[in-house]
This record gives structure tokens, sequence and C-alpha cells, in this order.
């Protein structure tokens, strides 16, 4: 057996990026810069470094870009306020709630309060249900991400089996959809499935987003698979570990995604092509 591909998230950001940056310059000569805001409420850790790292994602690629850190302690109608405001501003063509949001403040109240048309997450109910019917829409970043990835191994998805673990409505849900779309048999697992290794073992491609630190060993895994990690669990150590056992799931599959390194990255860079489509898209132009 050979050495698994591994798919590196960094590497293929770096790509995209380099392609975002060359459509800013072209709408630079119009006047047209791509502006994102970030909303960040409370003291989460992992969240401030993620916001960080967006804002640098702007600062490199010649987006405008505002950050705003409220309190922990910020009622939902001041967040409702400042996303009321950003909807009415010209120059932000996306904006972003960090999540988790904190307990008192309801996430849905927020997210359906952001304009359709600058929900760069795609977590708006409508991008969700034009998502759903096979419209076009803004497209959640880590699923896109996911299927980019996919893509870039070279290996066509139509008629695949795709067995998916996991089924929130960020990840698990939209990533079966977008397979779908790309014509894979889909089957969707979770915390209730019975022989969950014996469904995913048929897999030609398994995406595992569940939220447990090295759930999947090889025993779940085709020989071949690709093998996507949606995963990101901080350890005792801290040390992040994602859902898949890397070290023995490698020696059996295909290509396969590393954590850290992996989707992560990728979630970042698909927020940058969704703020640049977005901008397009409110300028007029496609
Ligand atoms: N409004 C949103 N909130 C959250 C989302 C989201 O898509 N929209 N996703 C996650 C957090 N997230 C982006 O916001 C995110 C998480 C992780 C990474 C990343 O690059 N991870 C690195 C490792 C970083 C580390 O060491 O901690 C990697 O995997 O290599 C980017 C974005 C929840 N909230």
């Amino acid at each position: 057996m050979t050495a698994a591909t591994i798919i590196s998230g960094k590497q293929i950001s770096e790509e995209i990026r380099k392609g975002i940056a060359l459509e800013v310059e072209q709408l630079s000569k119009q006047n047209i810069r791509p502006g994102l805001a970030v909303v960040l409420v409370g003291d989460d850790p992992a969240s401030h470094v993620y916001v960080r790292n967006k804002e640098k994602a702007c600062q490199d690629l010649g987006f405008y870009s505002e950050v705003h850190r409220l309190a922990a302690e910020s009622s939902e109608d001041e967040v409702l306020a400042l996303v009321d405001k950003l909807n009415a501003q010209a120059s932000i063509h996306g904006i972003l709630v960090q999540l988790p949001l904190p307990k008192h403040i309801r996430e849905k109240a927020i997210i359906d309060a952001i304009a359709v048309e600058k929900d760069v997450d795609g977590f708006h109910p409508v991008n969700v249900g034009n998502l759903v019917i096979g419209d076009d829409s803004l497209l959640p970043c880590t699923p896109a991400g996911v299927i980019e990835m996919i893509k870039r191994t070279g290996i066509q998805i139509a008629g695949k089996h795709a067995v998916v673990i996991g089924r929130s409505n960020i990840v698990g849900k939209p990533v079966a959809l977008l397979l779908q779309r790309e014509n894979a048999t889909v089957t969707m697992c979770h915390s209730k499935t019975h022989n969950m290794a014996e469904i995913a073992s048929q897999a030609d491609i398994l995406v595992v987003a569940i939220g447990r630190a090295n759930m999947i060993d090889a025993s779940y895994v085709k020989p071949g698979a690709i093998v996507i990690d949606v995963g990101m669990n901080r350890l005792e150590s801290g040390k992040l570990a994602g859902d898949v056992d890397f070290e023995s799931v490698k020696e059996v599959s295909g290509p396969i995604t590393p954590v850290p390194g992996g989707v992560g990255p990728m979630t970042i860079t698909m927020l940058m092509q969704n703020t640049l489509l977005a901008a397009k898209r409110l300028n007029g132009l496609n």
C-alpha cells in the first residue's frame, strides 16, 4: 500500500487566495473594495484567535474590514442594533457574527437579522433554503471548503458513495446537500446510528464532523477512501486533534486531511471568497 496523500488546506488556501487577490486588484479599478464586518461578543479565547485570523486575511487580500468586539454582557438588542447598522452600511458587503454567542443571546435571532445578500456565513434561513432547493446562494464556509478539497484530489465525486458523520446545521447537513448536488450518493450517520463503522467503511468519500477526538479509526475506513476531518478538539495537553485518528487511518485511506492544517484554513479562505462574491453582486457584477 502506498502512503496516503495529505490534502493540505493551507496549500489549497494559498492557491485560492492568489486568485482572490487578483480579483480584488481588478475590482479596485472600478473603485470597489470588498468589505467584511466581523462581530465578536464575549471572551471565548478560540473565537478571538479565529477573528484575528479573519482580520489578517482581509488585510493580506486588500479587503476593507471592521471588527466589532462587544463585551460578554452585551444585550441581544445591542447586537441586533449593530447588525442593522452593518446591513445598511455601503462599505460592508459581508457580515459575520462569530459563534458561539453568549448563552443569553439567541443565535437564531441574530442570524435571521443579517441581510441575506451580506450573509457570508451562509447561515441565514433564506440561504439555507436556497441550498436545499439547489438555487444559487452564499454557501456556508466550512462545507464549501470540504467540497473544494475533495474536488482538488482530482477524484470524481459523481456516482460515489459519500458518508457524512454528524448532522449539525453548520457542517453535516450542508455538506450532505453539497455532496448530493455533486451527484454523490449520500448516507448520513449520527450519534444514534447503529453499526456506524460498517456503514462508514462502505464510503468512497468519508466526511467526519462529530466532535469527538480521534473517534474514527481504521475500522471505519474503506481502503483508498477520501477522508475529510472537520473535527477540531482541544485536548487536555493543549494539542488540537481531529475526529479522525490520523495516524492509523492514513495507513488505509486514500487522500486525507490533517488537523490542524486541513479544513480549518479553508473555512477562512471560503469566507474571503464569499465576501468577494457578495461585493460583486452588491455592485451589480457577478
Ligand atoms: N460565524 C461562524 N462562527 C464559527 C465558524 C464559522 O464558520 N462561522 N466556524 C468555527 C470557527 N472558525 C471560524 O470561524 C474556524 C475554526 C478553525 C479555523 C482554523 O484555521 N483552525 C486551524 C487551527 C487553529 C488552532 O490552532 O486553534 C486549523 O485547523 O489548522 C478557522 C476558522 C466556529 N465558529
